[in-house]
């Protein structure tokens, strides 16, 4: 499956890496950075991805907090307009948890900043400020985990 995604497009980024979490703690994490968030200087990196299951309304979740340990892909930043990254949920055969795993969706210019869109407004419409160029909705997307 990985092969077949690398040949049909023209980069593979990398996965997201950081911190596994129990959904208590991600819970938790999230208050203070919520809190903190005011604060110029601070940037959090929380990451939940929500997995619907075929076999009913079962939802798989993986929190990852990459606000500490991460490696690069914790600095993509958000852009409204669904950025030039696309995230896919990647199994290698035998491991337990899926990555994440950012592919590009277009081709890009040299220095042009790698972006991806990180979810719905709607989920939480008195988000952060979004700050991204291009056909801004003026809100950062998160949701109340
Ligand atoms: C995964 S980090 C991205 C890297 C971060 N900008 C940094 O310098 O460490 C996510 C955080 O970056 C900031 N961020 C990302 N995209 C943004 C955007 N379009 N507008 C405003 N802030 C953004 C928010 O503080 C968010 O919580």
């Amino acid at each position: 499956m990985l092969d077949m995604i690398e040949m049909a497009l023209p980069i593979i980024s990398r996965a997201i890496l950081g911190e596994l979490l129990m959904t208590k703690e991600a819970r938790t994490r999230q208050k203070i950075y919520d809190d903190l968030a005011s604060d110029d200087q601070f940037s959090s990196s929380l990451l939940v991805l929500k997995e619907h299951l075929p076999s009913g309304n079962a939802c798989m979740r993986i929190n990852i907090d990459a606000t500490r340990v991460g490696n690069v892909a914790r600095f993509i930043n958000h852009s409204c307009d669904g950025g030039n990254l696309s995230t896919k949920l990647v199994r290698n055969s035998g491991a337990l948890l899926p990555r994440l795993c950012f592919f590009a969706s277009r081709d890009t210019q040299e220095d042009e900043e790698l972006t991806f869109s990180y979810g719905d407004i709607r989920l939480r419409p008195k988000g952060l400020k979004c700050f991204c160029s291009s056909s801004c909705y003026g809100i950062l997307p998160s949701e109340n985990t």
